[in-house]
């Protein structure tokens, strides 16, 4: 929809300053439309802040231990030539040789955090977008009433896009107190790491946390109230991530219930459903998110809300209220900051009238940064097995592949899923180490709906964790 009939550049009012809100607010600036972008805590939002940003840097803290520990296998020994004979020792590395200090850890993560928030802001404002800190909410639908440091101040606009995310949800029976009891915005004011960690909920963020910190020396339990940790995802990949935790000394406790979390004298103790104590020196709650649109005007203004107090959108991001719009964690579409963004993208396209497309959730890419990490795009092998894609499923582990064995990182596979009959590459999953960056080519694949052979005829180089790629595509080649 062209807001203004008189062609004058229309006023974008954007409220939360995320992936799915910064990502507007750049595309709407650098499409001409005068932008204003209310945020309350600082630019880049959660992800940058306390979610994304920070969980990736600790994880690749724990990702270089993890690799330091094991490279004992590879011949690596403790002492230089140039070490004394006594410091000079032919013992293999092992865990007891190597600790991380934490304090270093979460400052340089915190401060890498703050350091992206602060290039965001100095990007959009060099883009001309007004940046109002502050808490904002929908004064109707065509403004916003934001409470600053200086007062209260309206912001009319043409257009409204409400992307202010989401925050940690708590059981009632344990709040996080930010010292024993934590969420995973409050973990890193931690200055030593946790003795005893348990990790409460084995979806993504908790299967991150519980690897994470597995790698960085705690002792890890992590309560699964599902069969299996990672739910909805790879089932190859989460029994194989189980089977690496059980190797690593990660308790997994699966169909155990968190009933209640207290504070002890010297940790915490978690009560499971069936009365089972728990203890630890900490705990860490990762049992999902609630979006952060109560009381911010939103159904006074006309924008429905889902059951679960998500706003309700459609394809091109628009709510039930007519010039507003939503993006990211507050839709509970898919919590992605690809996808945050994207939303992002297409509200702007829509509202300044250029071309949209509409989200398609089919061809996004995602990764579950655990050690091994696991990537995946497109159909999964459950919708071909429950028939609801007919499809080709070629699995290759990589213990077979020679560059996986000179590393010596050969837990994990490469899968692919081609279209029965046509050859089409439809989905994949990537499990090993670097996964995150071996998933684009198979992405690649399947938003052009490359075939089969395409993939397997491209040369890669040898030896090479993406020769497996090839070779999965190999052996789904269609004989005519
Ligand atoms: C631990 C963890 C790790 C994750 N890792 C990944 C990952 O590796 N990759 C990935 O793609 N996704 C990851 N995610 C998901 C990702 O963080 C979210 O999908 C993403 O942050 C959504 O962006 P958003 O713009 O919707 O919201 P947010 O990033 O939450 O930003 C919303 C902003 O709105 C502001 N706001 C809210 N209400 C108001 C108000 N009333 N007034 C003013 N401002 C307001 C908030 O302060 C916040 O800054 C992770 C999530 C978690 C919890
Ligand atoms: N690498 C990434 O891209 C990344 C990382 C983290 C999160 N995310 C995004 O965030 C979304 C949400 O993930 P999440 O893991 O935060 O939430 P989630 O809702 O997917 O998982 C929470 C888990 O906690 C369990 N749970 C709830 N109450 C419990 C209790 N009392 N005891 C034990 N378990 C309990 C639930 O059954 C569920 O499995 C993901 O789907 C993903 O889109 C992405």
């Amino acid at each position: 929809m062209t807001m203004n009939p008189d062609f004058a550049a229309p006023h974008i009012a954007v409220l939360g300053g995320g992936p799915g809100g910064y990502e507007a607010a750049a595309v709407a600036a650098a499409l001409g439309a005068q932008v204003t972008l209310v945020e309350r805590a600082g630019l880049g939002g959660s992800a940058v802040l306390t979610d994304v940003v920070p969980s990736k840097t600790l994880i690749a803290t724990s990702d270089l231990m993890t690799r330091v520990e094991e490279a004992a296998a590879l011949g690596i020994r403790l002492g230089g030539p140039g070490a004394s004979a006594q410091a000079a020792s032919d013992q293999p590395i092992t865990r007891d040789d190597l600790h991380a200090d934490l304090r270093v850890v979460n400052e340089r993560l915190l401060g890498l955090a703050r350091q992206q928030s602060e290039d965001i802001r100095a990007g959009l404002a060099a883009q001309g977008v007004r940046i109002v800190m502050g808490s904002g909410r929908l004064a109707d639908s065509g403004a916003l009433e934001v409470a600053t440091a200086e007062g209260t101040e309206r912001i009319e606009a043409d257009a409204v896009i409400v992307a202010v995310g989401a925050h940690p949800r708590a059981l009632p029976t344990a709040r996080p107190d930010g010292e024993r009891i934590l969420n995973w915005a409050q973990i890193y004011s931690l200055e030593e790491l946790p003795e005893e960690l348990i990790v409460v909920g084995s979806g993504v963020t908790g299967a991150e946390f519980a690897s994470a910190y597995n790698g960085l020396g705690s002792k890890v339990t992590l309560i699964s109230s599902r069969d299996r940790v990672l739910p909805g995802s790879d089932t190859d990949g989460a029994e194989l991530l189980e089977k690496v935790f059980e190797r690593r000394g990660v308790r997994v406790l699966s169909r155990s219930r968190a009933e209640a979390v207290e504070r002890t004298e010297g940790g915490v103790v978690v009560t499971l459903g069936d009365g089972t104590q728990v203890t630890g020196s900490h705990c860490l709650v990762c049992v999902g998110s609630i979006p952060n649109t109560a009381g911010i005007g939103l159904e006074e203004a006309g924008v429905a809300l889902t059951e679960s107090g998500h706003v309700k959108v459609d394809g091109v991001s628009r709510t039930t209220a007519t010039n507003v719009y939503a993006a990211g964690d507050c839709t509970g579409v898919l919590a992605l900051a690809s996808v945050a963004a994207m939303q992002g993208r297409i509200a702007v396209a829509h509202i300044m009238g250029d071309h949209v497309t509409p989200l398609n959730l089919g061809h996004v890419a995602s990764n579950i940064f655990t050690s091994p990490e696991i990537a995946s795009v497109g159909v999964s092998e459950d919708d071909v097995t429950s028939g609801r894609i007919a499809g080709d499923v070629v699995t290759l582990r990589l213990k077979s592949n020679a560059r996986a064995k000179m590393r010596n990182t050969t837990d994990g596979f490469i899968k692919i899923i081609s279209r029965k009959g046509s050859g089409t590459v439809i989905g994949a999953v990537v499990m090993g180490s670097n996964a995150s960056e071996l998933i684009f080519a198979l992405a690649l694949a399947v938003e052009q709906k490359l075939h089969v052979d395409d993939v397997a005829n491209t040369y890669a180089v040898y030896p090479s964790l993406s020769g497996s790629l090839a070779e999965a595509a190999r052996r789904l080649h269609v004989h005519l």
